[in-house]
């Protein structure tokens, strides 16, 4: 009952400031009487029971962070890249601008190395991944996009290249299509190698690299490390889906500059 009224409150609220989107942390999904003109996401499991013992400002602290987890699933699954959304918890309607979100993406950060379109089809699909795991189990692997002959100086094949040979049409990570046959590949050991038009040129790929000059969240092992690695050592952008937590991260320079919960589902009734 408490959570239909808040989410018909957000929604009276995301109409009269002429909000994007509502979306909402109640569960189990409220029913409305009337269903707005405007799209509701329903972010699914996560465990907010621990919110009800919190201070107000805690709840607050906790519910934008979030938030801006959740704006970057909507800007990379939904487009949402600017613009007013509303939030809807158990205990509180928060207003939420995309753009001044401070851990928000944005991709122009990377752009020097590799375009906009190859990074957003990338980081996509590596949510895919973590999301959706391979036959019932999660698994973890690497995207390296930069000058390919680079990245090939600082690596082996660790098995035969499927991706030798093949017409470039269905080495493009720009295209959907192609992202059933990279997830297949991504059960494999090693990493995948992308030039700068989003061409996948190897996947199997083991990085040869010194772990020099880098800096690490804890708990981080060997796939991390190499992938943060090869960004300190050339320009080159890395991607990791993580095996143990399905975190996506994107290093460069050495750094991870971003992370990315893939434990967020998004739900949209509208
Ligand atoms: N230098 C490397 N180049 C390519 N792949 C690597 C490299 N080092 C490790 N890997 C891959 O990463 C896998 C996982 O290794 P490890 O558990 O140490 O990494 P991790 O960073 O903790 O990653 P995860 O969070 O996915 O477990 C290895 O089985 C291997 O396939």
């Amino acid at each position: 009952m408490n959570g239909d009224l808040m989410l018909a409150t957000a929604c009276e609220v995301a109409v009269k400031i002429g909000a994007r989107a509502v979306v909402s942390f109640v569960e189990p999904a409220p029913v409305l009487a009337e269903v707005p003109d405007i799209p509701i996401i329903r972010v699914q499991e996560l465990q907010l029971d621990v919110l009800k013992d919190l201070t107000m400002h805690d709840i607050l602290e906790v519910s934008e962070r979030h938030m801006l987890d959740a704006a970057v699933h909507l800007y990379l699954r939904r487009n949402l890249e600017s613009g007013l959304v509303v939030g809807v918890f158990p205990y509180a309607v928060i207003i939420y601008d995309i753009e001044e979100g401070k851990n928000f993406i944005n991709l122009k950060d990377f752009s020097d190395i590799v375009p906009r379109e190859v990074l957003h089809a990338a980081l996509t699909l590596a949510l895919e991944i973590a999301v959706e795991g391979r036959e019932g189990r999660a698994i973890g692997t690497a995207f390296i996009i930069g000058d390919p002959e680079e990245i090939f100086r600082h690596s082996h094949q660790a098995i035969l290249n499927p991706y030798q040979g093949q017409p470039a049409a269905l080495r493009d990570i720009k295209n959907r299509d192609n992202w059933e046959s990279i997830k297949e590949f991504a059960q494999l050991d090693g990493v995948f190698v992308i030039d700068k038009n989003g061409e996948v040129r190897a996947a199997g790929r083991y990085l040869d690299v010194t772990g020099r000059g880098i800096s690490l969240p804890g708990g981080l092992g060997g796939r991390h490390r190499a992938t943060a690695s090869i960004t300190y050592e050339i320009p080159a952008i890395g991607i990791t889906v993580s095996e143990s937590g399905g975190m996506v991260r994107i290093f460069r320079d050495g750094n991870c500059k971003i992370s990315i919960r893939s434990d967020i589902r998004l739900r949209s009734d509208g």
